[in-house]
């Protein structure tokens, strides 16, 4: 099963919450983990269970920067506000350089995050469809 991690400042919340539950569906089979706010607004909209960490200047974007680095988390949602500062911003870069130097995908505003969805369902479509799919994306990628 897939575990996803989501984290949305403030300004980002709403679009977030809008976001995850148009895709209701898609995420109603995956472990979901997020930063306290951000998790105990999800679970109340989706009615869903989400691993709640600490709030994010509290830790909680350290505590799934952790995470990946244990190799725990498959792709993280973080809606990031770009208009507003944030008392733990180097919290925050960390959090993006961790994502990036796992090579695990992390998306930032709507578009990327539903690209990352329509990529997952039609990986799972094409591996139907190409049974030795797994061999053939090894002999491509890195
Ligand atoms: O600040 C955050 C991420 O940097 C988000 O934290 P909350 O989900 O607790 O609001």
């Amino acid at each position: 099963m897939k575990t996803i991690a989501l984290v949305a400042h403030d300004g980002k919340k709403a679009v977030l919450l809008d976001w995850i539950d148009r895709h209701r569906l898609f995420f109603a089979d995956k472990k979901l983990v997020a930063t306290g706010t951000t998790g105990k607004l999800i679970s109340e909209r989706l009615q869903q269970q989400v691993q709640c960490l600490a709030s994010g200047p509290l830790g909680g974007d350290q505590q799934i920067g952790a995470l990946i680095a244990e190799q725990q988390i498959d792709w993280l949602i973080f809606f990031w506000d770009p208009l507003s500062s944030q008392p733990h911003d180097p919290d925050v870069k960390a959090l993006i350089r961790l994502a990036v130097v796992w090579n695990i995908p992390v998306a930032c505003n709507i578009a990327t995050a539903d690209f990352i969805i329509h990529s997952s369902l039609y990986q799972q479509d094409y591996q139907r469809q190409v049974p030795d799919f797994k061999a053939h994306n090894d002999r491509f990628s890195g």
